[in-house]
C-alpha cells in the first residue's frame, strides 16, 4: 500500500529509522529532489499511531517540495518527524540517534526545526551529521527561524488584507490566532505595533497566558477560535484544520496564518473557501519565510538578505492572487501551479550532462 501512497504522490523515499537504546522512532520522507537536496524540518509530536505519524510525515514533505519552488529555493522537498512527546521524552541519544540516521542519507535530506524541536535540540543532532540547519547561531548558523518566519507571515497579512479591504493597514483589524507558540509570538509583536486586536487560543494554559499578559489579547477556548467575530484567522498550530466542520462556523473575511498544510483537501477545502467568499492566503507561500532563512544558511548566512527575501513574499502573495484571478482558479490551486511550473522548468534545463554537478550544499561556508 505504500508503494501506492508513493506513486500517487510522486514521492521519492521514506526511510523508517528506530534505535533501540534511546526509544527513537522516526519516519523521514523526501518528497522531491529536483530542484536540489531535500530541505524540512522535524516534528516531534505523541502520534497516537503509525499511519498518523506516517501521514502527516508525508503531507509535510510534499508541502516543504511546493514551499521551497514557490520561494525560489534551490532546495527539493523532504520533512522528518519522531514520535513521541516533547514534553517528556527528549534525550541526547534521541537526537544523536536521529542525526545518524540524517547523516546515513549523505545530503539527500536535510533537517531543520519544526513542531516540537527547538534549535538546543538540533544543536544535538548537529554532533552527528552536518546536514542540518537552524542550529544555534554560535555555530555561525541562522538560529530559530521563527522571528524570520513571522515577519513573512506579517508581510503576507499586509497584502492580504489589502485583498480582503482594499488598504494594507491591519490597524483596528481582529485578528484570530490558533497557536500562541514561536511564530506567534513574533507575529504577534507586528500585530500589536500595528494597532490590531488580538484573539488568541491555544490547548496549553501557559502559552496563552504569556499572549494575554504580554500584548492584552482575549483569550478563547480551542473549539471557539473558529467562530469567533473577526477580520483575520491566523492558523499558526496544526494542520488540516480548514475542513468540512470548520469552514461554515468561519466568520472572517481572509485567512493568513503559518501552519503548514492547513487545507485537509486542497482541491475541495479551498473551493469551499472560495464559495464562502474567504480569501484564502495558501500556507506554504506564507510561511516561506523558515525555509528562506535556513536555506540562506547554505550559501553563508546573511540575516539582511534573509529579511528581504521573506519580506518578498508580499509581492509572491500578490502574484498568487493575480494568478487566481487571472485563470479563474481559487488561490490554493494557483500557488500549487506557481510551484510546478517551476519545477517542470528546472527538470527541462537538468537534462543535459554536468561533470561537477553544482550541488548548493557546497557552498556552505
Ligand atoms: N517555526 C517556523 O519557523 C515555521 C513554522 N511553521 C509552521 O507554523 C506552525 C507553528 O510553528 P511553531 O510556532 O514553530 O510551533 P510551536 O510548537 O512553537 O507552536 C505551536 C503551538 O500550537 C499549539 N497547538 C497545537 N495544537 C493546537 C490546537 N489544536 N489548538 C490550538 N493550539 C494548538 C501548541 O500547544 C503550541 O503552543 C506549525 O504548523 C509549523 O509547522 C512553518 C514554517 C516555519
Ligand atoms: O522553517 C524551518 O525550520 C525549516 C523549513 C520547514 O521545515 C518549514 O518551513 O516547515
Amino acid at each position: 500500500m505504500i508503494f501506492d501512497r508513493m506513486e500517487n504522490g510522486d514521492y521519492e523515499q521514506i526511510v523508517y529509522c528506530y534505535d533501540k537504546t534511546s526509544g527513537l522512532k522516526s519516519i523521514i520522507v523526501i518528497h522531491d529532489t529536483t530542484l536540489g537536496p531535500a530541505l524540512g524540518g522535524c516534528r516531534m509530536w505523541d502520534y497516537k499511531s503509525e499511519e498518523e505519524a506516517l501521514r502527516d510525515v508525508m503531507r509535510l514533505a510534499k508541502g516543504m517540495t511546493y514551499k521551497n519552488a514557490a520561494a525560489g529555493i534551490n532546495l527539493g522537498g523532504g520533512k522528518s518527524v519522531i514520535i513521541g512527546d516533547p514534553r517528556k521524552d527528549k534525550s541526547e541519544a534521541l537526537f544523536r540517534a536521529f542525526g545518524r540516521f540524517v547523516e546515513s542519507l549523505n545530503g539527500r535530506y536535510i533537517t531543520a526545526e519544526d513542531v516540537g524541536t527547538k534549535t538546543e535540540d538540533l544543536d544535538i543532532v548537529y554532533q552527528e551529521t552536518n546536514y542540518v540547519v537552524g542550529i544555534s547561531e554560535s555555530y555561525g548558523s541562522s538560529g530559530n527561524p521563527s522571528p524570520v518566519t513571522a515577519y513573512g507571515v506579517y508581510k503576507s497579512m499586509l497584502r492580504t488584507a489589502k485583498e480582503a479591504f482594499g488598504e494594507e493597514s491591519l490597524k483596528d483589524k481582529t485578528i484570530a490566532i490558533q497557536g500562541c507558540g514561536n511564530v506567534a509570538y513574533y507575529l504577534c509583536k507586528y500585530l500589536k505595533e500595528e494597532g490590531a486586536r488580538l484573539i488568541v487560543t491555544d490547548i496549553l494554559e501557559e502559552a496563552i497566558q504569556k499572549f494575554v499578559d504580554e500584548f492584552g489579547a482575549e483569550r478563547v477556548d480551542v473549539d471557539q477560535i473558529y467562530e469567533v467575530e473577526a477580520d483575520i484567522f491566523c492558523p499558526c498550530a496544526l494542520g488540516g484544520i480548514l475542513n468540512d466542520n470548520t469552514i461554515p462556523k468561519l466568520k472572517v473575511k481572509a485567512i493568513c496564518g503559518s501552519a503548514n498544510n492547513q487545507l485537509e483537501d486542497i482541491e475541495r477545502h479551498g473551493q469551499m473557501l472560495e464559495e464562502r467568499g474567504i480569501i484564502y492566503a495558501p500556507d506554504f507561500i506564507v510561511n516561506a519565510g523558515g525555509a528562506i532563512n535556513v536555506a540562506d544558511e547554505l550559501s553563508g548566512y546573511n540575516r539582511e538578505r534573509a529579511l528581504s527575501k521573506a519580506g518578498n513574499l508580499y509581492n509572491q502573495i500578490g502574484l498568487v492572487f493575480e494568478i487566481a484571478k487571472r485563470d479563474k482558479i481559487t488561490t490554493a490551486k494557483a500557488a500549487n501551479r506557481m510551484a510546478e511550473e517551476r519545477i517542470a522548468a528546472i527538470k527541462e534545463i537538468h537534462t543535459s550532462f554536468l561533470k561537477n554537478e553544482h550541488n548548493v550544499y557546497t557552498r556552505r561556508k
